[in-house]
């Protein structure tokens, strides 16, 4: 979703697919880039590392039916045609449904996986699916296949609409390796009271990475995501900084001295008061930053804008107030911080992460409630 979020939360799945001969539509959903075996042929065909449908001699055309990982507002899609050349669908077009669970299960009886044997009520209940309920979010468009310079071809969206089920069409058929829907969680907060603890950075909450200096293994976003990091890629990760001095020294705290440092700048999915803090270094072993310090403050839509254009950097600004001050950190290893540590109680919507030299964060968890603002957003 964007600078927003990917939706790679393992919750995402496929509820239904035309066909699934070559290859099944779960591929879509992999969160591992596609892979290419040459030589490679199952009982149906060659391979491949995707969904890839029948090549049709019947009426009509190819769609699956994907559930969100968690409701949202969508701004973009990205379809992945890598080693799909011959092979590849021409075209497609994108469709989505805001569905609650009373209209879910009234028209998706079993709300899993429908395959061929599919009973009657729920081929029902897919042909009702195929009706104009489903908002056109792409109108149909040619895709360029993997020897046509680009696989990766990126759709955007105008909505500002909730979106719950996404049904991809795919024109009159073949295959796509990997679809990726970009977009911002919308958590419904009415129903959380002043009391109600929450984690405000979390991806699943609605909290997103809106600007950061540098990343080489993964991107800041993964730091919200669910669970622990499966891998180093999984978390963020900054290249080596080139003005690290030739001999490293340090101070009286045992803090190296470096000139430079890297950030990266999250928006809290709620105004709220922060009361604990995890940062964890899992699977940065060899490459965890020496220190990390969280600065927070409330920014408005143009104060943020500024932000991601970067034109802060790490200029002292006087609205970033500290939250945990400098703190060294360990390899590989989850570190709690409670209000005894922390230097603010006010209420914030957005936080920074600054880490020095350069190296990798896995998870950052802000735990707190949830505050009315009372600031009028430009
Ligand atoms: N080379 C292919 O494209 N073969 C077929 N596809 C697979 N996966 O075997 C097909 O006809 O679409």
């Amino acid at each position: 979703m964007i600078i927003l979020q990917e939706c790679t939360s393992c919750r995402c799945k496929v509820l239904f697919a035309t066909d699934d001969f070559f290859a099944p539509a779960e591929n879509l959903l992999k969160k591992q880039s596609p892979v290419f075996k040459a030589d490679t042929f199952t009982d149906y065909g060659k391979w491949i590392d995707g969904w890839e449908t029948r090549r049709k001699r019947i009426p009509g055309h190819d769609w699956c039916v994907i559930q969100l990982g968690i409701p949202g507002i969508i701004h973009g899609f990205e379809v992945n045609t890598s080693f799909f050349a011959e092979n590849c669908a021409p075209r497609i077009s994108i469709q989505a449904a805001c569905l609650t669970q009373v209209n879910l299960s009234e028209f998706w009886p079993r709300g899993d996986r429908i395959g061929t044997a599919a009973s009657d009520e729920e081929f029902k209940a897919i042909k009702k699916m195929k009706s104009d309920e489903w908002t056109l979010l792409v109108p149909m468009k040619e895709l360029k296949p993997e020897h046509l310079d680009t696989s990766h071809n990126y759709f955007f969206v105008n909505s500002n609409q909730k979106w719950t089920h996404i049904r991809l069409n795919i024109f009159p058929d073949g295959g796509i390796a990997r679809f990726k829907v970009y977009g911002i969680v919308q958590r419904d907060w009415s129903a959380s009271g002043p009391n109600d603890l929450d984690d405000f950075v979390a991806m699943e909450k609605g909290g997103i990475c809106v600007g950061f200096s540098s990343t080489q293994l993964g991107h800041p976003r993964n730091i919200l995501g669910l669970g622990r990091a499966t891998s180093m890629e999984d978390g963020w990760g900054t290249a080596r900084r080139l003005d690290r001095p030739p001999v490293l020294k340090v101070d009286d705290k045992g803090i190296i001295l470096m000139p430079g440092s890297e950030w990266a700048i999250f928006r809290l999915a709620h105004p709220c008061v922060i009361t604990h803090i995890e940062i964890d270094t899992y699977h940065f072993k060899g490459n965890f930053p020496d220190t990390c310090k969280l600065e927070a403050c409330i920014l408005n839509t143009q104060e943020e804008k500024d932000c991601i254009m970067q034109k802060w950097n790490l200029k002292q600004d006087p609205k970033w107030k500290p939250l945990l001050s400098v703190t060294k950190l360990k390899p590989n290893k989850r570190h709690f911080f409670d209000g005894s540590t922390l230097q603010m109680q006010d209420v914030i919507t957005h936080v920074r992460l600054i880490i020095v030299p350069d190296g990798g964060v896995s998870r950052m968890r802000l735990w707190g409630f949830p505050r009315t603002l009372f600031y009028a957003s430009k």
